[in-house]
């Protein structure tokens, strides 16, 4: 038999080189190696070597969101490569750096690219730049992400203020905090009951009105799903029985993180396809599609964001001893 040719997969059809080198799965640990409180506060210093802003408010993108970070003034960008114990972004639509600086006058830092189970990082690596972000001092978290929508009301390119979420891979014992707990971060037993901070909810609801998007913003229930693939359409049928409205492949174990830490959290689903509850329906989901429904959405993801910004950081300045 002849080698086989590693530039001639797919029968030779796709010559498109990967976007990054893939990272090496740590099969002999089994992903499981963590790192230490003090390795993540060598990240912490690194990045507070490079640049002069002091985050209060860390954004994550979400897959084709990255437009998120594209308002914030004097933005410092710093390549996840260049960072010390830092994964690297292998997914379309997510850059891969943090981007440092000023919404709106408020000092904030912005995961374009943010990291995927799928991609082969264990969730708490996946979660490990909440924890910088803490180390950083950022006091509330924004996470963003593209999901498809079960619930029937919902439109594609709708908005969805994240009002719980159902940690279905933690049934399955995949947690972030999964293995010994160091106290620094957070206890133990951390209470998830209030995940999604009720106050930045219906801030989030007067904001609609103001910009006068309250039409396409809904609120949910989001779960996620270890992927790469969309969802059968049994299991979407499963999901709405169990009360989701959305579904997506990133955030629960990010908040997860950041509760443990004792940040606050806002979460907003963009509606990017209508998940398939049908045999007869033709369409498939496709990752195009999500990017699609991204660049539609921006401008108006870049002003919700901006405002809930400083509406969001009002609150912390209140609440400061
Ligand atoms: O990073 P997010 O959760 O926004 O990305 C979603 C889930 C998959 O990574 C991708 C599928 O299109 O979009
Ligand atoms: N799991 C999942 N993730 C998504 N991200 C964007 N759309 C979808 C979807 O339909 N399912």
């Amino acid at each position: 038999m002849a080698p086989i040719n590693a530039d001639v997969v797919n029968g030779g059809k796709d010559s498109t080189p990967p976007k990054t080198t893939l990272p090496e799965v740590d099969t002999e640990t089994n992903g499981n190696k963590r790192y230490s409180y003090e390795t993540l506060v060598e990240t912490a210093n690194f990045l507070l070597s490079r640049t002069a802003v002091r985050p209060l408010i860390g954004v994550i993108c979400g897959s084709g969101m990255g437009a998120l970070a594209e308002n914030i003034i004097d933005g410092q960008c710093i390549p996840y490569e260049e960072i010390p114990n830092f994964p690297t972004s292998t997914v379309e639509g997510h850059h891969g750096r943090l981007v440092f600086g000023h919404l709106n006058d408020i000092p904030v830092v912005a995961m374009q690219g943010r990291f995927h189970y799928y991609e082969g990082y264990p969730l708490w690596k996946c979660c490990l730049p909440v924890r910088v972000m803490k180390l950083l001092g950022v006091r509330t978290l924004i996470a963003t992400n593209a999901a498809g929508g079960l619930n029937p009301n919902f439109k594609i390119g709708d908005l969805m203020i994240v009002k719980d979420h159902i940690n279905m891979m933690g049934f399955a014992g995949n947690n972030p905090l999964h293995g010994p707990n160091d106290e620094r971060f957070g206890p133990r037993f951390p209470p998830m009951n209030k995940a999604y901070n009720y106050e930045f909810r219906k801030i989030a609801k007067e904001v609609a009105k103001e910009l006068n998007i309250q039409d396409i913003v809904r609120e949910g229930v989001y779960t996620c799903l270890g992927g790469p693939n969309f969802e059968t359409v049994a299991e979407i049928n499963m999901l709405k029985m169990v009360g989701v409205d959305a579904v997506g492949m990133s955030t629960v174990h990010e908040v997860i993180t950041a509760r443990h830490c004792d940040m606050n959290v806002f979460g907003l689903s963009l509606i990017t396809n209508e998940c398939v509850t049908s045999y007869e329906h033709e369409a498939e989901a496709n990752h195009e599609e999500v990017l699609d429904v991204g660049r539609m959405r921006q401008d108006i993801l870049r002003k919700f964001v901006s405002k809930l910004v400083v509406k969001f950081a009002h609150t912390l300045t209140r609440d400061s001893p």
